[in-house]
């Protein structure tokens, strides 16, 4: 038992972070667990794109960070038996960059963009013929000689992602013709997905211990292989080797991971709303500067699991605290406590 788990333990350490990322990415529909309704439309469209030899037609996937955008395009590529190429909105600087991507794809390849709400406009713009009918003109010389020169590409899926699916423009967004929420993961779902990465990188774990990985990873899969892969460093270091609730409960209070999964800056905002703006409603900017964190990442990363698990209200005159926030933070809300003196 105990050389099994030093052997697991030089592996680890041999690996790059980048590997054991890609170990524990999912390849196949099968292999992907969760967001069942998104799975299944996507099995039957590609599927059906497959029987008629025709490009997938356009995916858009949206939805928080971590959920598994990137991994089901490298999926649906894979069921698709295509290639794929890889870019991101704000690496495509100009449309030469997109142009010699495009003209570069097999027929029925995926080129995915990652971040594609970061699109510089002319690229946008460029790409719109490119998506609807398979075209783009190219500028050839410049000056007076300057002309355009229309170039057909093969049929190909352009696969979107974004965190932020309100800041795409509508022509972009129409123009694709599948689009997809991924959403927060059950406790459940995510302890089979501890249990398949654990399994994956040999380190024995049981069900209660998973179970609490799981729980207090925010929902998503990317926070819940992390905290594994902490977990797995206690349970190395201060137990032996196998992970149970008891080294999971001693591995995430020390990573500051509170009983209801929430980390230090989710705190941090809540705890600023009550005790700075009296439970709100106060605007994003400012819950912003008095946490010393921008406005996008909260907005992006930490606002939608807060509301989701009720413990944040957005209003139309600002973010709200509620009364679950209070209680998870151990303060008598002030309207209560006018209450217990009236
Ligand atoms: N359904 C799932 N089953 C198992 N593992 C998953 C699942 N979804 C995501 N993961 C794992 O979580 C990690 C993060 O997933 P991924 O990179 O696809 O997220 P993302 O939505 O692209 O995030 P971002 O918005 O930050 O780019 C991956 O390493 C992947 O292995
Ligand atoms: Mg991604």
């Amino acid at each position: 038992m105990r050389n099994d788990f030093l052997k697991g333990t030089n592996e680890a350490m041999t690996a790059t972070d980048k590997e054991i990322e890609r170990a524990l990415r999912p390849l196949s529909f099968a292999d992907f667990t969760g967001q069942a309704k998104v799975l299944d439309n996507l099995e039957v469209f590609v599927r059906a794109a497959q029987q008629r030899g025709e490009a997938l037609d356009h995916v858009l996937l949206h939805g928080p960070p971590g959920l598994g955008k990137t991994t089901l395009s490298h999926i649906i590529a894979n069921e698709l038996g295509a290639n794929i190429k890889m870019t991101s909105g704000p690496v495509l600087d100009k449309p030469s960059d997109l142009a010699g991507l495009l003209t570069n794809l097999q027929p029925n390849d995926v080129l995915f963009i990652d971040e594609i709400h970061r699109l510089n406009p002319i690229v946008e713009e460029y790409l719109y013929s490119a998506m609807e009918d398979y075209k783009i003109d190219i500028m050839l010389d410049s000056g007076p000689n300057a002309r355009t020169v229309q170039i057909k590409l093969n049929p190909f899926t352009l696969i979107g992602a974004t965190t932020r699916a309100g800041m795409l423009t509508s022509p972009l967004r129409a123009r694709f013709g599948i689009s997809c929420r991924l959403e927060y993961y059950d406790a459940q779902l995510l302890t089979s997905i501890v249990q398949r990465s654990s399994q994956i990188l040999g380190t024995p774990i049981n069900e209660s211990g998973a179970y609490e990985i799981a729980r207090r990873s925010r929902g998503t899969p990317r926070i819940a292989n992390n905290l594994l892969r902490r977990t797995r460093d206690f349970a190395q270091v201060k137990g032996n080797g196998i992970i149970d609730v008891d080294i999971a409960e001693i591995a995430l209070s020390a990573l500051d991971v509170d009983q209801n999964g929430l980390d230090d800056m989710d705190n941090r905002i809540l705890s600023t709303i009550i005790e700075k703006f009296k439970g709100g409603p106060v605007g994003l900017t400012t819950i912003a500067t008095a946490c010393g964190e921008e406005s996008e990442t909260i907005e992006e990363v930490y606002e939608p699991f807060l509301i989701q698990e009720g413990f944040l209200k957005r209003t139309s005159r600002g973010r709200e605290a509620t009364e679950k926030a209070y209680m998870h933070l151990g303060i008598v809300p002030h309207y209560k406590t006018g209450e217990l003196f009236g």
